[in-house]
């Protein structure tokens, strides 16, 4: 049986999956790994199929300063101890720019026009084109394919896909992309499944991570999200703003004499949780903290996505489900009461036992919204492109 490799940078972790695919494509988890606490407290961690622990070892944080290492201790695991030989590795590519609205078969030219966009998602891009070139460069046919955040988001109108900036620009690419996409295009899916009296309605999805990002969904397509240009956008995040007045930017460079560098950096590490509780980016650390900026910090996070949740169902024109999914969605039932709570004026309400419990349906019978926690998979979803790619281009199989 042949074996899919899958590789998910994030901005504060690397996942990857091993799949075993069959003769009709069909996929079966194999290994599920991540290393996390990246900087902080490294841990690399993994499950067989049956989910038993293989792996689960910490690593002093000078071993893990960075995504680049974290990635390393995850490719040597799987290589000299797992020994796997994979016949094509998937990867999350975050950024695919105005060019790709769907997967892509990786050759040079296309990483470097994708290593293009690195400067549009500093977190992101470049960890996501490292394990690529270095694979690139000791398995050259082994066959690679990008599977990209922004993709899914190609579905949006005019208006949910332009800045009100001169026109010519959106030619240009600046325009409103929406990341997360994978995750989104997995909860389509998944929503079929687990309740597909909603699945073809009005959803908004809450991505909450250490990125965090909400896609308004109709008929399981996206229409808007709250992600733009960059993964900088929309709601507070472990180290990212959101939403802010550009005209912050403009006081930082003029009146505190900030460089574009010393910008970039500030907002994508110093901000959000981060730099609002000045303790940590981790929500783990916040919400068991009696310090007034966690506090604040979490109170931010909860008051920021509740109003998008609103904005989106404006833009959906009503709400038909909530939907929670990814590290604090998926984990915190203490964040999603509290969101859930802020929109108690549009009918919301959660069943404490059911919330506890993180069952798939945490809304009270007699809420006007049902709302549901729904674990994502985007290396599931990544594995499922790479196949079909596969399957659509053999000679790359050999
Ligand atoms: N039980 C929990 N309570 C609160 N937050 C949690 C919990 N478990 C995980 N998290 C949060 O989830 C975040 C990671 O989410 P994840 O979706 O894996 O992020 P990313 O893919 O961006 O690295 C961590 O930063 C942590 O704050
Ligand atoms: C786009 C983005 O913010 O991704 P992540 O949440 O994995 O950091
Ligand atoms: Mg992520």
């Amino acid at each position: 049986m042949d074996t899919i490799l899958v590789v998910n940078a994030g901005s504060s972790s690397v996942k990857f999956q091993v799949f075993s695919v069959d003769g009709r494509g069909a996929l079966e988890r194999q290994i599920k790994g991540q290393v996390d606490g990246v900087g902080t407290r490294p841990r690399m961690r993994a499950a067989d199929a049956g989910g038993g622990v293989i792996a689960d070892r910490s690593y002093p944080a000078e071993q893990a300063l960075d995504v680049s290492s974290a990635l390393g201790i995850a490719g040597t695991w799987l290589r000299e101890e797992q020994r796997i030989a994979p016949v094509a590795v998937g990867h999350r590519v975050v950024h695919g720019g105005p060019d790709y609205d769907g997967p892509v078969l990786l050759d040079g030219a296309v990483v470097s026009r994708l290593d293009r966009l690195s400067p549009l998602a500093p977190l992101h891009q470049p960890h996501n084109l490292a394990p690529i070139r270095s694979i690139m460069a000791n398995f050259p046919d082994l066959p690679q394919v990008a599977c990209f955040d922004t993709a899914f988001h190609r579905s949006h109108g005019a208006l949910a896909d332009h800045y009100a900036i001169p026109f010519g620009l959106y030619a240009e690419g600046i325009r409103r992309y929406g990341f997360h996409g994978l995750s989104y295009e997995y909860i389509a899916t998944e929503l079929q499944k687990v309740a597909p009296g909603i699945a073809d309605g009005r959803v908004v999805v809450a991505h909450l991570g250490s990125g965090a990002s909400m896609c308004a969904l109709r008929k399981g397509r996206s229409v808007d999200s709250t992600m733009g240009f960059t993964a900088l956008d929309g709601l507070t995040m472990g180290t990212r703003p959101g939403q802010i007045d550009p005209g912050v930017i403009l006081h930082l460079q003029t009146a505190k004499g900030m460089s574009a560098a010393d910008v970039q950096n500030f907002l994508y590490r110093e901000c959000g949780l981060k730099g609002l509780s000045g303790i940590s980016n981790d929500m783990r650390d916040l919400v068991t903290s009696d310090d007034p900026h966690a506090i604040l910090a979490v109170e931010h996070f909860v008051h920021r996505a509740a109003l998008n949740v609103a904005m989106l169902a404006g833009a959906l024109q009503g709400l038909d489900a909530l939907v929670f999914t990814a590290g604090i969605g998926e984990n915190s039932a203490h964040i999603r009461a509290r969101i859930a709570d802020k929109l108690g004026w549009l009918g919301a309400g959660v069943d404490a036992k059911e919330n506890a419990r993180h069952a798939t349906e945490i809304s009270t019978p007699d809420s006007r919204i049902p709302i549901y926690v729904v674990p994502t998979d985007e290396e599931r979803m990544i594995a499922r492109h790479t196949v079909a790619m596969l399957a659509n281009a053999p000679p790359s199989l050999g």
